[in-house]
């Protein structure tokens, strides 16, 4: 027999159960107490389903907010959308969208390894008059999960663990993602709170298929961060704490920055953008990345400029050579102002890095970036500190096809086999492309108005200062790669308009070149 077709047994039951409550006050106690038992005796005998209540709050004056019944609401937010025919629609803190979830008395079924299931949320209001530091302590609000006793054990042992498994979840993907930066440590204790870290909401909208890299490369990094992700019992297995560490190097303009906001767009982690100047000393690094939470990139960005790595190390045997008690003073232009000197050192930062740190458990990036690889202390680099080496560099003609397809939604142009046989000749970082696709909205709103105006939105930035080093036969190849790489920008707009609203530049103008 199905749940439903016990539902007229049940309905009978409950009109027992509420005439029961009307007249039970008539009957002696001790009857009552006798009656009670009975009706509860007869209720098992009859109703072959066991239910289980999760309650929303906890505790009697301090109530609070069980996460179980998050989790809960959470899983059955996904199974309520296309079960439940009634919604209640809320505006979660920190969500990114509009959540749906069953509305009260609303039941919603669910199947495990072939076993149904059945949601109800329930509503209890008491007349309670004690305080609460709960504003609507009356009303209290619980799951109940139905389900036959015969899965008793299936239900207690893997179900519920599962629904509270993909809660979390769903929580995380829905959540909006956070970019925290360190304060500096003379603020951490000042408000009301511990606040070593401030975030904003991080929506930075770089992804891996926005991003201007060889597809095999992208593909390596992605298949490495998902292993990563899956990895848990891979890393206790081993015996290592379960963190992974990138170094990103190459010229500025590369992509580094944006790598790692495509990263965090692709693991759905939050970033701390660990800034190393403000860090005094090693504790104060210990105490910030204590308080990081799992599942988060710590970055750590142009490592060779924050802090002296290289000399570090010949320093400090310096200092105890020399028996110099002087403090060293490894970060370059730090603060003078504030008259105290950074002692962040090296071995404060493999330290950490090592796994001292790690061993608060959870996933954790770290990601390092510099235009100096050469630079760094290779025990900083060395494999197992920083597990993976990436290199950004220059745009090659894959990357610009990326670029051309994110700016200006084209796959293909007569200009592409110039501009590939351009690219493989000269060095131009992806930055510099994308500029010179990109339109400028202000001007783009003018074009329409005048055509005029609208070429001049097609003036790119002008040629870069380093090209004036360059030799002259680069510069002229780099000249017609500028003038290559804007023109599929002509041609598409000729398109998209449906009408010729101009003619593709014959003129050069303002040190930028025609078509
Ligand atoms: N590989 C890329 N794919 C897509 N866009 C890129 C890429 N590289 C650079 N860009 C564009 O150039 C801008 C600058 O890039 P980004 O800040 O990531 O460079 P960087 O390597 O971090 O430079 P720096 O070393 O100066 O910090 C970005 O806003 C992005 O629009
Ligand atoms: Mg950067």
């Amino acid at each position: 027999m199905g749940f439903m077709g016990m539902g007229e047994l049940g309905s009978v039951l409950a009109s027992l159960m509420f005439f029961w409550a009307i007249l039970k006050d008539h009957f002696p106690y001790r009857l009552r107490l006798l009656i009670e038992k009975y009706i509860e005796k007869l209720v098992k005998f009859v109703c072959p389903y066991i239910e289980i209540t999760f309650h929303e709050f906890y505790g009697d004056e301090y109530m609070k907010r069980s996460k179980a019944f998050s989790d809960i609401q959470n899983y059955l937010s996904t199974k309520a959308t296309s079960q439940a025919s009634k919604f209640k629609a809320d505006v979660v803190k920190g969500s990114k969208s509009l959540i749906l979830t069953m509305d009260d008395h609303e039941e919603v079924p669910d199947e495990f390894n072939g076993v149904k299931v059945w949601w109800v949320l329930h509503k209890h209001v008491t007349n309670s008059k004690s305080f609460s530091y709960y504003p609507d302590s009356n009303e209290k609000r619980y799951f109940k999960l139905s389900f036959h006793k015969i899965h008793r054990e299936l239900i207690t042992g893997s179900y519920i663990d599962h629904v509270i498994k993909e809660g979390k979840n769903v929580a995380s993907t829905n959540r909006k993602r956070k970019l925290y930066s360190n304060n500096p440590s003379k603020d951490w204790y000042s408000g009301w709170k511990n606040s070593k870290w401030s975030h904003v909401f991080f929506e930075h909208p770089a992804t891996f298929e926005t991003l201007a890299m060889e597809t095999k490369k992208k593909d390596v990094i992605k298949e490495d961060l998902k292993k990563f992700t899956q990895g848990k019992d891979y890393y206790k297995k081993i015996g290592k704490a379960w963190k992974r560490g990138y170094l990103l190097y190459g010229p500025p303009g590369t992509g580094k920055s944006t790598m790692i906001a495509a990263m965090a767009n692709f693991l759905n982690y939050d970033v701390y953008d660990l800034e190393l100047t403000t860090v005094l000393n090693n504790t104060e690094l210990r105490n910030l990345l204590i308080e990081t939470s799992s599942k988060s990139i710590v970055v750590i960005e142009d490592i060779d400029c924050s802090l002296d790595l290289t000399g570090q190390r010949v320093k400090n045997k310096n200092k105890v050579e020399g028996n110099n008690k002087q403090k060293t003073a490894p970060i370059k232009g730090k603060e003078e102002s504030d008259n105290k000197s950074s002692e962040v050192t090296l071995s404060g930062l493999l330290n950490f890095i090592d796994g001292l740190w790690s061993a608060c458990g959870g996933e954790r990036i770290i990601v390092f970036t510099t235009n100096h690889v050469d630079k760094l202390d290779p025990a900083l680099i060395r494999r197992g500190r920083m597990d993976k080496h990436i290199e950004m560099s220059y745009c090659c003609f894959e990357a610009f096809k990326v670029l051309a397809n994110n700016y200006l939604n084209i796959d293909s142009h007569e200009l592409y086999a110039k501009i590939e046989s351009l690219l493989a000749e000269i060095n131009m970082t992806p930055a510099d492309v994308a500029e010179n696709l990109m339109m400028k909205s202000d001007e783009e709103g003018q074009a329409s108005l005048n055509v005029l105006e609208y070429k001049l939105g097609l003036h790119f930035s002008g040629v870069p200062n380093s090209l004036l080093q360059q030799n002259e036969s680069r510069l002229k190849a780099k000249q017609a790669l500028l003038q290559a790489t804007t023109c599929p920008f002509l041609f598409r707009t000729q398109s998209s308009c449906g009408q010729q609203l101009f003619k593709p530049l014959t003129q050069p103008f303002d040190g930028a070149f025609g078509c």
